[in-house]
């Protein structure tokens, strides 16, 4: 399996650094990428923090060339799509645990011989040199013995490996059921990019329009900025499956619609354009400032942002339809962010749902009677989802389920209690899907 393309040890058109001394004097040659690319690994796996906040941290991407960047964030999110299976390959050549991080150079050194197009070599002399620039030239020669006999094995390494159920810890995998198997299947591989096209403008050519009319492009083939339109703000980049919300709860023209959680506002771009008169709430002033933008090139200046705590906003009269794109564990979403697989716990989960009944309450107090809410998750969990439908309906919210003809289009997302349930092994021969639940409710 080899997801994306190798890391540039050094790109082109760069002249080369004089390096700086390691411990035994020698010249290392630098190597920004894999510099960036540990930094992010060990701010995810050492340091618990987010693969972009990690990224932050990185002083090696301080000053480094947005492409080695870009090629550092592919190197660690490989690493980590790949971690389990990484770490079995490894277990044989392992009499004892290694420091935290000769352990992050011997993965990197690992996706590179397995998952990517990195010369043998290459893979196996950068991972020295990596450890040498990161204070650990005692396990230089450890890395280079281990590597060495795993480029020997070569891809027969994977045979007899169950890389799915490797690559997904067990609390998440025992999590989903008898999706666990499709779902992290499709978790090895980089998600395509979705765009919405506003319904007055063309699609960019040369992308597969998908059920609910998405337009697709494989990952890594194309850059969104160059499309054709993007300036004009002909469409925006969303998830096939971040788009359903927003379809399901059919906003009409006149409409009074607030969409709770709003930032970066692509599901309120989606209820702006059906004409309907529409209210965006986000909590974040930073997410507000982008939401701002977002709305700019979209040419959206009708839509009311209103900076504030949804579960506290009140509408000055009640509202028609209600989004509530709640906060969650975004498991959904780990195709586009496999450090959350290694970050999230058990508990987080519990701690999202408080939120998410706090929303929901919220929500029926602001609806007219016969007034709607669709509440959705970008959460494979059933405690986010399901169990939340249970208890909007406790709460007094009546659920009308989405009938067979509203998810026509992709008919096996509909549960048999007329739910939505996505998940990224759904079409995974045309790149899969983010994984979403919604229901709609109404107030009595
Ligand atoms: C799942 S994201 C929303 C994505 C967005 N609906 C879209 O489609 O682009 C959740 C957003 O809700 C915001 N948020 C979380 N809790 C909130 C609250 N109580 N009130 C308002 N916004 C909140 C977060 O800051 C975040 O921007």
């Amino acid at each position: 399996m080899k997801p994306s393309p190798s890391p540039s040890p050094r790109p082109a058109g760069r002249r080369p650094d004089k390096g700086r001394p390691d411990r035994r004097g020698g010249k290392v040659a630098p190597d920004p990428t894999r510099d960036i690319a540990f930094d992010i690994i060990e701010g995810v796996i050492v340091h618990r923090r987010m693969l972009d906040t990690s990224l932050d941290h990185s002083v090696a991407a301080r000053t480094a060339e947005p492409r080695d960047r870009a090629a550092g964030h592919r190197l660690a999110a490989t690493v980590l799509r790949h971690m389990g299976t990484a770490n079995e390959v490894l277990s044989p050549f392992l009499k004892r645990e290694p420091p935290e991080p000769v352990r992050v150079v011997l993965l990197i050194g690992v996706a590179q011989l397995l998952f990517l197009d990195t010369p043998a070599h290459a893979a196996v002399a950068t991972s020295v040199a990596l450890a040498r620039r990161r204070g650990l030239v005692p396990f230089a020669g450890l890395v280079n013995a281990v590597l060495r006999r795993v480029a020997a094995g070569g891809t027969q390494a994977l045979e007899g490996l169950d890389q799915a159920r490797l690559d997904v810890p067990p609390w998440l995998w025992q999590s989903w059921g008898k999706l666990a198997r499709p779902i992290a299947r499709a978790l090895g591989h980089e998600p395509p990019l979705d765009l919405t096209i506003r319904p007055d403008a063309e699609a960019p050519p040369g992308g597969e329009v998908m059920p609910g009319g998405s337009v697709r492009f494989a990952a890594g083939a194309v850059k969104v900025v160059d499309l054709p339109g993007f300036a004009e703000g002909a469409f925006w980049v969303q998830d096939m499956a971040a788009s359903l919300p927003a379809r399901l709860l059919a906003a009409q023209p006149g409409e009074r619609v607030a969409d709770l959680c709003a930032a970066p506002g692509g599901k309120t771009a989606q209820l702006a354009f059906t004409g309907a008169e529409v209210f965006a709430i986000e909590r974040e002033g930073r997410r507000i400032e982008r939401l701002r933008a977002n709305l700019a090139r979209l040419g959206l200046s009708g839509v009311k942002v209103i900076h504030e705590d949804a579960a506290q906003w009140r509408p000055d009269a009640p509202l028609d339809a209600i989004l509530l794109d709640a906060p969650c564990s975004a498991t959904g979403t780990i195709r586009r962010h496999p450090d959350a697989m290694w970050i999230k716990r058990p508990r987080d989960i519990t701690t999202m749902t408080e939120g998410q009944d706090r929303l929901l309450a919220a929500s029926r107090d602001m609806l007219r009677p016969g007034g709607r809410v669709v509440y959705a998750v970008c959460s494979l969990q059933p405690e986010e989802g399901e169990q939340r439908a249970l208890a909007a309906a406790a709460m007094g919210l009546v659920p009308d389920p989405f009938t067979p003809e509203e998810l026509a289009f992709l008919p096996q997302a509909r549960t048999p209690e007329g739910w939505l349930r996505t998940h990224p092994g759904m079409l995974a021969d045309h790149g899969g899907m983010d994984g979403f639940f919604a229901a709609r409710f109404r107030r009595a």
